[in-house]
């Protein structure tokens, strides 16, 4: 693994690697931000489709919330500016439940965890790795799939970060989506998030949403978002036309060989095996 140049040092965080674009002090005063009760965080490991469930929300009508850049992105000013918006904020995080500031536990802000299946993360990850100048350069996917596996990847391990939620996965303030339910019945699971946040939509309005959120219409609509640094919610970059790549289910098969589908499996098996959050990808493998 090599560098792509000073912007790509990575630094670790009680044991997490995190990019240069999530400053040290952000990260150690996390548990100084001050939630409001009626905020809304949407949470996931990167590549789970955090910037389609985003978009969803956005577009619920009269719904009055803004989506904010997420918590951990940029330096300790980061609070400041989240005070200045007025609607309820919709707040998007990579950070695992651990990492997740006190207060918004405190408060019982309603959360989004949204999860995907791990081996079309790793291959969506890949991609975006390669292709990222705020990230370590990676030339092969043989070497990524290695430091998956380990969890040598930015914000950890994908095991790590999912069972971190196990436990809080009936929690009345959490609602955890998959990316293959959203796949599988977009109306009925935009019905779902709308609801959660308290909000009632007809069927007219979630048909709209449903065009207005696939993936042909995201993507062609990245270059213009692009110019509005507030329509990123990755934390590791400002360029929309890394998130929106294939937008498919399973694409991991065109990559993974079998030993490594093995390795991974066992693994799998091993780490996820009280896990009840995994049944949301429905057929894992
Ligand atoms: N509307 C829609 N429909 C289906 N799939 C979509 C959509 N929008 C984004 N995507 C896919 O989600 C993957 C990116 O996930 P994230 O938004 O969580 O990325 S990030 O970590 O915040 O950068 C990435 O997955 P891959 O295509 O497999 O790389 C995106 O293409």
């Amino acid at each position: 693994m090599s560098s792509k140049g000073q912007s790509s040092v990575l630094h670790k965080f009680k044991g997490v690697i995190f990019s240069t674009m999530s400053s040290e002090e952000l990260l150690n005063s996390l548990d100084s931000f001050e939630a409001r009760e009626d905020d809304v965080f949407l949470v996931s490991y990167p590549k789970s489709g955090t910037h389609w469930i985003a978009k969803i929300i956005e577009n619920i009508p009269n719904a009055r919330i803004t989506l904010t850049p997420p918590i951990e992105l940029g330096d300790i000013s980061k609070f400041e500016e989240l005070k200045t918006y007025c609607e309820t904020r919709v707040i998007p995080t990579h950070l695992s439940y651990s990492m997740l500031p006190m207060n918004i536990k405190q408060k019982q802000c309603k959360i989004i965890y949204v999860i995907r299946n791990p081996k079309d993360i790793a291959v969506s990850f890949f991609h975006y790795y390669r292709d990222n100048p705020n990230l370590p350069s990676i030339e092969t996917w043989h070497e990524f799939f290695e430091l998956f596996l380990k969890g040598d990847v930015v914000y950890g391990s994908w095991f790590d970060h999912v069972l971190s939620w196990e436990e809080h996965k009936n929690a009345k303030n959490i609602f955890i989506i998959s990316y293959e339910e959203m796949k599988k019945d977009p109306s009925k699971n935009i019905r779902k998030i709308a609801t959660f946040l308290g909000l009632n939509m007809t069927d007219s309005e979630i048909n709209q949403i449903v065009w207005k959120t696939s993936f042909t219409e995201m993507k062609n609509n990245t270059a213009k978002e692009n110019c509005d640094p507030n329509h990123t919610i990755c934390a590791l970059t400002s360029n929309r036309n890394l998130v929106f790549r294939k937008g498919a289910v399973g694409d991991w098969i065109n990559y993974f060989t079998s030993k490594q589908k093995r390795v991974f499996d066992e693994l799998f098996t091993e780490k996820m095996k009280h896990s009840e959050l995994a049944k949301h990808f429905g057929d894992y493998s």
